[in-house]
């Protein structure tokens, strides 16, 4: 792995490694695409101040997340199917977090289930939720992630409807996804390492919604699937049900507005996160660096705030962290990894961020996550 430089170069491998089918549904936007370019090209217009000869000889990265000391102002974000980029892919991605010292998201539509992750990694983990029409299974679903002991609940909820991804449904990137189509059995004949990683995982199916997904011959879309079992009818209201169910922790994934900001705020939330979803939802939204520093001018002393979409980089971590961010979720940067090498992988991509982060704090010239603010910006 001496050669693995960047981001980029666990992106090439993973796509050299990795069905095309799900390759494209963990790296392609929703419609045009254009909140996933806004994404990435908007970091590139936030410049650094370089300073100099400022003793940066003690640098320490740690931080607080959620009153849980954390060794990076990063944590995994949740990722839908992540079973499928490699065996077994939720728990090599957990484990390799805990042993970087910071928290990974086990997603709803997660490969491995909630039981599975917890009997195989050390520490809590976070759980991101995804509210159904069945609220009975909603309940259940909470309560499985309180008796697997997860010590925060992610609720997303910019995704009652699906965003269509047109690379999915050109690809056959259904639920459950057609792998026997003749192009993707082609295609996976000639990616030998992804079938015995897969093979040798003990789940192959959504461990989390078993008895929620369509039965294998009647294969739909995904926003077919969305539509029959996502509840459109979510809404603030639902946050004091959500409450009385789970005790812990509530992160509110999926603000992009002000306003929404603080109705979190005023929710009781303990964080927000701002997030466009990776641009795989409203196309045409801001990205999420554009609309960050608004929100933490609104609600930032009310509220921990978070952030995610685009970042490939510990530069694009402190830029957001320069923008009023406390911590950063990262979920493309780390899948990379884990297609391309399994939970090594992960740790690689944790690895490349902790070490640019560590260099751009140097090159100007701060010690510690808390000094970082918009002074280390080229205004
Ligand atoms: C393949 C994939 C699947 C995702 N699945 C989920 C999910 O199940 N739940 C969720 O809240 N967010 C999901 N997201 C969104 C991520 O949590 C996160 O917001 C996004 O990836 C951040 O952008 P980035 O990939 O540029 O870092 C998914 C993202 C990707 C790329
Ligand atoms: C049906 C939701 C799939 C997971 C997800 O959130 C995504 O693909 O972005």
């Amino acid at each position: 792995m001496k050669q693995i430089t960047c981001i980029d170069d666990l992106r090439e491998i993973h796509q050299r490694r990795v069905p095309k089918m799900f390759f494209d549904y963990v790296d392609r936007g929703s419609y045009a695409e254009e909140t996933l370019r806004a994404n990435r090209d908007d970091f590139q217009d936030i410049k650094f101040r370089q300073r100099i000869l400022v003793d940066i000889s003690e640098r320490d990265l740690s931080t607080e997340i959620i009153g849980e000391r954390a060794a990076l102002p990063l944590i995994l974000a949740p990722v839908g199917s992540t079973g499928m980029q490699y065996g077994d892919g939720e728990i090599h991605a957990c484990r390799a977090a805990q042993a970087a010292g910071i928290p990974y998201t086990l997603s709803t539509m997660s490969i491995c289930s909630l039981e599975d992750v917890a009997a195989n990694v050390e520490q809590p983990f976070w759980f991101q939720l995804y509210v159904m029409r069945d609220r009975g299974f909603v309940k259940a679903l909470i309560e499985r992630a309180i008796a697997a002991k997860c010590s925060a609940l992610v609720l997303t909820v910019d995704l009652q409807v699906i965003g269509q991804r047109h690379q999915d449904i050109k690809n056959g990137m259904s639920v459950p996804p057609e792998i026997f189509r003749l192009k993707n059995l082609i295609d996976i004949a000639t990616k030998p390492r992804w079938v015995k990683g897969i093979l040798a995982g003990k789940s192959r199916n959504f461990g989390n919604i078993a008895g929620h997904l369509p039965g294998s011959k009647d294969l739909g879309s995904v926003s077919a699937w969305v539509a029959s079992q996502f509840d459109p009818s979510l809404n603030w209201k639902d946050i004091d049900w959500i409450r009385s169910i789970w005790p812990g922790k509530l992160i509110i994934k999926g603000i992009l507005d002000v306003e929404d900001a603080a109705l979190a705020v005023k929710a009781g939330a303990e964080a927000l996160v701002v997030s466009n979803h990776g641009g795989r939802q409203l196309d045409g939204a801001p990205s999420s660096i554009e609309v960050l520093p608004d929100v933490v001018d609104a609600v930032g002393d009310q509220i921990e705030v978070m952030f995610d979409g685009g970042i490939r980089s510990g530069q694009d971590v402190m830029r957001a962290l320069a923008m009023g961010a406390r911590s950063c979720m990262i979920g493309r940067a780390y899948i990379y990894g884990l297609g391309a090498f399994g939970g090594p992988g992960v740790t690689k991509a944790i690895d490349i961020i902790k070490n640019e982060l560590s260099t751009t704090m140097a090159l100007c010239g701060v010690n510690s996550i808390e000094e970082i603010d918009d002074h280390v910006l080229a205004l």
